[in-house]
C-alpha cells in the first residue's frame, strides 16, 4: 500500500527534492494546471505552482498566456523523485480560482488532453517542432491527476467533459505504449470529494479507467475520516468500493485522503496518524484488492508536522500502513 501526496501549494514550500529524498512518500501530485484552456489567456491552459516558478508565461500567437514557463526546480527534482522510484503526476485544477476549471465541450476536453500530452508528456518532435511549449522541459510526467473543485455542473453529475479528457489521455497513453514498446506505464488518477456522488467527478469515475481515486476525506462533515476516530458515523469508504467496483476500472486502487497538518484542511478534520490505526486495519482487511492506501494534502504540511521520533506525518502515515 502506497503513500500519495501533493506538491506545489505549501506555504513556504521547499523544492521539491526535499520530498524526493522521503522514502515514504510513493506518489507525488505536482499541482496545479489550475485554469482549463477554454477559459485560459492565449487559449492555452494556466499553471500555479505556488513560490517555485519565476513567473515567467509563454506568449502564443502574441498574446500573454498564463502557462508559467520557468520552473527550473521542480524541472531539475521531478527525475531525482523518479529516480528514488516515485511516479510523478500533474495535477488538474484545484483549489481554485473557482472560473479556471471550466470545459465547454467535449471537442475541447480532447484537444486540452493532447495539449497536456505534448506539453508534459513524452517529448515529441511533431510537437516541439511547432514551437509548442515544453514547461518542464524533457520531463516526462508519469500520470494526470483529476482534482476538480469547481464547475457549474454541480447537481447534474453528468458532465462528460473529464470523462472525455481522462479517456483521450488513456488512448494517448496506449497509442504512445504500442508504438513504444517497453516504454514506461502512464497512470490516471481522481481527487473525489467524500459526498456520493462526487459533484465533478462522479461521470469520470464511472466512464474513464482512473487507477487511482483518492478521496478527500476532510472538509464534509457528513463522510469525513474524522467521523470513524470519534464514532459519529458517515465515513462512506464501504460506499466508495462500490463506486470503485461500478465504475470503468474496478481494480482501480482506492485511498484514504487526509490532510497532513492541523492547518491544511477546516477546524476538526485533522487526524492524529495514531488514530489512523484502527481505520487502516479494518479498511485495508474488508478491502485488500482495493485499499490502496493513504492521500496526503500534502508534503509540506507533513513536513511541518514531525513528531519527536522524528517522522514527518507521512512517515508515520507510512508505517501505519507497512506494520
Ligand atoms: C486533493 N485536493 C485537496 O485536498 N484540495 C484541498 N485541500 N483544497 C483546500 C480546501 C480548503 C482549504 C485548503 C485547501
Amino acid at each position: 500500500t502506497q503513500v500519495s501526496t501533493y506538491y506545489g501549494q505549501g506555504a513556504y514550500q521547499p523544492r521539491l527534492s526535499t520530498f524526493c529524498a522521503e522514502s515514504s512518500l510513493d506518489i507525488i501530485n505536482i499541482g496545479f494546471v489550475n485554469v482549463f484552456p477554454d477559459v485560459g489567456k492565449g487559449g492555452w491552459p494556466e499553471t500555479n505552482f505556488g513560490n517555485q516558478c519565476d513567473g515567467s508565461v509563454y506568449v502564443n500567437d502574441g498574446v500573454t498566456t498564463g502557462l508559467l514557463a520557468n520552473c527550473h526546480q521542480i524541472v531539475e527534482d521531478i527525475p531525482i523523485c523518479q529516480d528514488a522510484g516515485k511516479k510523478v503526476f500533474l495535477s488538474l485544477g484545484g483549489a481554485g480560482p473557482a472560473s479556471g476549471q471550466v470545459i465547454t465541450s467535449d471537442d475541447s476536453a480532447i484537444a486540452f488532453a493532447d495539449f497536456l500530452w505534448g506539453a508534459f508528456g513524452p517529448v515529441d518532435s511533431a510537437w516541439t517542432s511547432q514551437g509548442l511549449p515544453r514547461p518542464f522541459d524533457d520531463v516526462v510526467f508519469d500520470g494526470f491527476d483529476f482534482d476538480i473543485e469547481w464547475g457549474t455542473d454541480i447537481g447534474t453529475y453528468t458532465s462528460p467533459r473529464y470523462a472525455s479528457l481522462a479517456n483521450q489521455l488513456h488512448s494517448l497513453y496506449e497509442t504512445y505504449r504500442s508504438n513504444n514498446p517497453g516504454s514506461k506505464q502512464f497512470y490516471l488518477s481522481a481527487a473525489p470529494q467524500c459526498a456520493i456522488p462526487d459533484a465533478h467527478l462522479a461521470n469520470a469515475i464511472k466512464n474513464a479507467p482512473f487507477d487511482y481515486i483518492w478521496v478527500q476525506f476532510y472538509n464534509d462533515q457528513n463522510c469525513a475520516a474524522a467521523n470513524y476516530v470519534e464514532k459519529l458515523g458517515g465515513f462512506n469508504f464501504d460506499d466508495w468500493v462500490n463506486v470503485v467496483l461500478a465504475g470503468s476500472n474496478p481494480d482501480a486502487k482506492l485511498f484514504i485522503g487526509l490532510p497532513a497538518e492541523e492547518s491544511e484542511a477546516n477546524a476538526g478534520f485533522y487526524i492524529d496518524y495514531t488514530d489512523v490505526v484502527p481505520m487502516v486495519d479494518e479498511y485495508m482487511t474488508k478491502y485488500p484488492s482495493t485499499f490502496g492506501g493513504i492521500m496526503l494534502w500534502e508534503a509540506t504540511g507533513s513536513l511541518n508536522n514531525t513528531s519527536p521520533n522524528g517522522n514527518t506525518y507521512a512517515d508515520n502515515i507510512k508505517e501505519v500502513l507497512v506494520n
